[in-house]
């Protein structure tokens, strides 16, 4: 197939570059670098062994992207561009709305008039909000506390509206749990700008010594240890998963959970960490952060039913390819105001 991949340069746009590229397929990337780098493209197609079209641009804008549509011939789209820091989408709600919803429709009408039957997108398994793990598709989604979240949420329905009103239109909305890890080759990882939000990248940069300890967040949680539980996947299992969406995907939406179904605890990750990779990871109980759940993991038994699709690695391989990745020569460069 060809695929436009939009956030391509980004960390699971990028992974996902990489397995499109290995199963055959042709990938056109649109990316406007906003959090992302042009080198990551090339890294991409250096290990996959094949070329890349980019584009360098905006998804929200419809003149830019009706030339690239007007000269592929797209079978499908993989929609990961998207603003996605949680803290940020609570102080500058309005461009959280803006991009992400304005971006989901203009490449959804572009693909109507184009004819490009297939849609995937990029949703998150914060749409579940405050349910019960494990999750599952049929749930009832729940109010998540944070515009980012909504984006998500309003993303997902405005598809399955669009997908109604166009039969042919075949949407496959991918939940994501917790994406860790890095390609283990080394070239292609997670770079955050400025200081982490998320766990897996805040240890490395601990491990590393960029920055002197871990606050974990809260201890007294109703879990096995007191500290929250996530379902940790392997990008690359995750990059998988979407080849997996893509290739079968049919008439109508489909969601499906891309998650291993195993929880782990803050305090669990670390301690993995520490012995995968012999570093110590020095930390501090903190209270616990805004907005946070005890426990979010997932039921994937959906995406393997009906994808035969299942994640293969495990926490001690994300942890083993995060620090490989870190310790890499590109991680220092990719990230911006590390300090
Ligand atoms: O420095 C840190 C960072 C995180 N945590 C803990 O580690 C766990 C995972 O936190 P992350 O920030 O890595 O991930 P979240 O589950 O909070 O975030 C996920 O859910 C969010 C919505 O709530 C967004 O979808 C986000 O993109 C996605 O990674 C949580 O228990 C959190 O409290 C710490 O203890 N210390």
């Amino acid at each position: 197939m060809n695929v436009l991949v939009t956030g391509g340069a980004g960390y699971i746009g990028s992974h996902t570059c990489v397995s499109l590229l290995k199963a055959g397929h042709d990938v056109v990337v649109v990316d406007n670098l906003s959090n992302s780098k042009r080198e990551t493209v090339d890294q991409v197609e250096s290990i996959a062994g094949k070329n890349v079209t980019f584009y360098e641009g905006d998804v929200t804008e419809a003149g830019f992207l009706v030339e690239i549509f007007a000269a592929h011939s797209f079978d499908g789209v993989i929609h990961f561009a998207g603003y996605k820091a949680v803290g940020e989408s609570v102080d500058l709600p309005s461009k959280y709305y803006r991009n992400n919803l304005l971006s989901t429709i203009t490449l959804a009408e572009l693909c109507q008039e184009y004819d490009v039957p297939k849609f995937v997108f990029s949703s998150s398994a914060t749409v579940y909000g405050e349910n019960a793990s494990p999750m599952i598709e049929s749930m009832d989604l729940l109010p998540t506390t944070n515009p980012y979240g909504e984006t998500k949420a309003m993303s997902e329905r405005i598809l399955i509206d669009i997908a109604k009103a166009n039969p042919g239109f075949e949407v496959s909305i991918l939940r994501y749990f917790n994406p860790v890890g890095a390609h283990e080759s080394g070239l292609i990882g997670e770079s955050p700008n400025g200081i982490p939000n998320n766990l897996m990248p805040y240890v490395t940069q601990v491990a590393k010594g960029i920055r002197e300890k871990l606050n974990v967040f809260g201890d007294d949680y109703d879990t096995l240890d007191g500290s929250g539980v996530r379902d940790y996947i392997h990008v690359m299992d995750l990059a998988d998963g979407h080849i997996a969406a893509l290739e079968n995907l049919s008439d109508g939406v489909h969601i499906y959970n891309l998650g291993t179904g195993r929880g782990t605890s803050v305090l669990q990750l670390v301690e993995a960490f520490q012995q995968v990779n012999d570093v110590p990871v020095p930390y501090e109980v903190v209270g616990r952060r805004a907005g946070d759940i005890a426990v979010c993991y997932a039921d994937a038994t959906k995406a393997e039913q009906e994808l035969g699709w299942v994640a293969k690695r495990g926490i001690q391989d994300m942890c083993r390819d995060a620090w490989n990745y870190e310790n890499s020569v590109g991680a220092e460069s990719m990230s911006q105001n590390r300090k």
